[in-house]
C-alpha cells in the first residue's frame, strides 16, 4: 500500500507543486491549508499518516507550533519542513523541535522524493534493535574516560558483595547497564535480574507489582500474582527511578530491606525473600530527603554504596569509542556490513555535541544515521538534527537542493591539516575513520594550502586553529590549551596577539 503524506501549506501554488511531486514519487497525498485542521486530522488517526511536509510560515498556527503540538502528543511521524530562502534560523528551530529534514522553496521533485524516502526509511525501521542487554557484563560497557574507569572500578567492587547500591545520574547515562554488569559479575550471575521502573507504574498498582497479591485480594485480582520481589528471589531487583516512589510504598520497601521479608497484598503472613537491591535515580535523592519526599531511613538503607554515573558531556573522551561501537552494532544489525568508515567531520560533530539525552540519544542518532547511510561512510550530513544544535556549525542553504545538509563551507579541494592525518584504525572493530571527508561534507578544519595551492603563513593557520578550537571546545580554556599542547598563559597571549574574543571566536575582539 502507498504511503500517505500530509501536505500543509497556505500557498495554493506550493500545495499543487508539492502534491504533484509527492504523487509522482508514488505517495498518496492529503492537503491542508493551515495548521489547525492538519493537527485535527493527525489527532483523529495518526497511524494512517506516514510523513508530513510542513510549511513553516503560515498564518495562525504556523509550522513550528504544529510541530510542537505533534511532539507534545507523542506523535513520532517524520516531518519535512520547508522554508523560503534565508529562513535558516527558523529551520534550526524546527530541527531542534524534532523535524526530520528541511527543504528550501521551490523544492525540486527529486529533492522532495529523496527527503520523503529517507523519512519513511527511518520511521519504518522501528525501534532501535537493542544491544545485547541481558547478562551484559562490564566488558560490554564502552568506556575510555577516567571518569568511567572510576565508575567501573566501583562497579567491580560492588559486585564482590551484596551491598545495596544506588546509581545516580541523568537519564540515559547507562545506569541500568551498570546494574546488569554488577549482577553479571557477582555470585548471583545467572540468577534473575528483574527491573521495575518505579516512576512508570500507576500509583495504585505499585504495591501489588512490587510485593504481589493473592487471588481475590482486591476487585479485579482474578489470579495470584507473585510480584517483582518474588520474581527476583535469589537474584537482583533493579529499582529504577526510586525517587518517584510514593511514601506509603517507601515504608513497605524499608521493611523489605530491613528484614528481608515482604507482605504480599491479601496474604496473612510475611514472606522471606533473598534479593539484592540496586536502585537508580536521576533526582538528587538527598534533596528529596530534605524536602520530605523521600524517607531518610530508607535513603540510608539503600544508599550504602553510591555510584555517580557522569553525564556524557562530562566525559567526551567516551564519545568516539561509543560512536564506533554503535556504528558497528547497527551496521551489522541492519545488514549493512559495507559501512566501515566514519568521516572525521562526523566524528568531530558528534564529539562537540553536548548530548542532553546522553548515551541513549547518541545511540539513537547513530541508529538513524545507519538506516539512512547508503554508502560505506558515516558522514556529518546524516546528523542534521545534531548539526542544527551546534553553535559554529551552519546549515548552508545553498546546498539544500543537492539533497544534503551541509556543514561549514571551506575551500573544497585544498588538503586540510586534518586531511593529512593518517587513517585511524578502530580498536573495537575493523571500522576506519576516513582521513578524507567526502566532497560537500567538509570538516571544519584548518587548511594548510591557499586556494592558489600555496602553503599558508604559519601565523594565519595558527590563528584559525585557535579560533576553531575555541568553538569546538565551547570556550573551555583549559581544554583548548590542553588540546593545542600549550599553556593557558600562552593561549591568553595568543588571543591577545590575534585579537580573538574567546566568547565569540569567530569575531575580532573589541
Ligand atoms: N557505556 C556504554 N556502552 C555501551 N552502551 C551504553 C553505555 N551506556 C549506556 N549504553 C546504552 O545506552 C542506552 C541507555 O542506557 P541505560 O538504559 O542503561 O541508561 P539509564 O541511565 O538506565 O537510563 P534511564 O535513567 O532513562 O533509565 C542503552 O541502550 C545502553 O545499552
Amino acid at each position: 500500500m502507498s504511503n500517505r503524506i500530509l501536505i500543509v501549506d497556505d500557498d495554493p501554488v506550493q500545495r499543487r507543486l508539492l502534491k504533484a511531486a509527492a504523487e509522482r514519487a508514488g505517495y498518496v497525498t492529503e492537503m491542508f491549508q493551515e495548521g489547525r485542521s492538519a493537527l485535527a486530522r493527525l489527532c483523529d488517526a495518526p497511524d494512517t499518516v506516514d510523513a508530513v511536509v510542513l510549511d513553516l510560515m503560515m498564518p495562525e498556527m504556523d509550522g513550528l507550533e504544529l510541530l510542537a503540538q505533534m511532539r507534545e502528543r507523542g506523535m513520532t511521524i517524520p516531518v519535512v519542513v520547508q522554508t523560503g530562502q534565508g529562513g535558516i534560523e527558523t529551520v534550526v528551530k524546527a530541527m531542534r523541535a524534532g523535524a526530520f529534514d528541511f527543504v528550501v522553496k521551490p523544492v525540486s521533485p527529486e529533492r522532495l522524493a529523496l527527503s520523503l524516502s529517507n523519512a519513511l526509511k527511518t520511521s519504518q525501521s522501528g525501534a532501535a534493535p537493542k544491544l545485547a542487554r541481558k547478562g551484559a557484563g562490564f566488558k560490554d560497557i564502552v568506556a575510555a574516560s577516567p571518569a568511567m574507569e572510576r565508575v567501573l572500578s566501583l562497579g567491580y567492587r560492588a559486585a564482590a558483595s551484596t551491598i545495596p547500591v544506588v546509581l545516580e545520574g541523568e537519564s540515559g547515562v547507562g545506569k541500568e547497564m551498570i546494574a546488569q554488569a554488577i549482577q553479571a559479575e557477582s555470585s548471583r550471575r545467572g540468577k534473575p535480574f528483574v527491573t521495575v521502573n518505579c516512576g512508570a507504574i500507576p500509583e495504585n498498582l505499585v504495591e501489588s507489582i512490587l510485593f504481589g497479591h493473592e487471588k481475590g485480594a482486591f476487585t479485579g485480582a482474578a489470579d495470584r500474582h507473585p510480584g517483582k520481589f518474588c520474581e527476583a528471589d535469589g537474584g537482583t531487583l533493579f529499582l529504577d527511578e526510586i525517587g518517584d516512589l510514593a511514601p506509603e510504598i517507601q515504608v513497605k520497601l524499608l521493611r523489605a530491606v530491613q528484614f528481608g521479608e515482604i507482605e504480599t497484598v491479601g496474604a496473612r503472613v510475611a514472606k522471606k525473600v533473598d534479593v539484592r537491591l540496586i536502585s537508580a535515580t536521576n533526582k538528587d535523592l538527598i534533596a528529596e530527603v530534605k524536602a520530605g519526599r523521600f524517607r531518610e531511613d530508607l535513603y540510608y538503607r539503600l544508599n550504602v554504596f553510591p555510584i555517580h554515573v557522569p553525564a556524557l558531556r562530562k566525559r567526551k573522551e567516551d564519545i568516539p569509542q561509543l560512536v564506533r561501537h554503535f556504528t558497528q552494532h547497527f551496521a551489522e544489525a541492519l545488514g549493512k556490513p559495507r559501512i566501515r568508515t566514519i568521516a572525521p567531520d562526523a566524528m568531530a560533530l558528534l564529539t562537540a555535541h553536548d548530548w542532553p539525552g546522553n548515551i541513549r540519544e547518541l545511540e539513537n542518532a547513530v541508529h538513524r544515521a545507519i538506516v539512512l547511510c547508503d554508502g560505506d561512510t558515516v558522514t556529518s550530513a546524516l546528523f542534521p538534527q545534531i548539526a542544527a544544535q551546534m553553535p559554529g556549525y551552519s546549515l548552508d542553504s545553498r546546498n539544500e537542493t543537492d539533497g544534503a545538509t551541509s556543514l561549514p563551507d571551506l575551500p573544497p579541494a585544498a588538503p586540510g591539516l586534518m586531511a593529512s592525518e593518517p587513517a585511524v584504525e578502530l580498536d573495537v572493530s575493523s571500522l576506519r575513520e576516513d582521513p578524507a571527508p567526502p566532497a560537500g561534507h567538509s570538516l571544519p578544519a584548518v587548511n594548510a594550502v591557499t586556494r592558489d595551492g600555496e602553503v599558508r603563513p604559519l601565523s594565519e593557520v595558527e590563528e584559525e586553529l585557535i579560533r576553531f578550537a575555541l568553538s569546538f571546545y565551547r570556550g573551555q580554556m583549559s581544554e583548548v590549551a590542553r588540546r593545542l599542547g600549550i599553556g593557558r598563559s600562552t593561549l591568553y597571549r595568543k588571543l591577545k596577539d590575534y585579537s580573538i574574543d574567546p566568547d565569540n571566536p569567530r569575531r575580532e575582539a573589541a
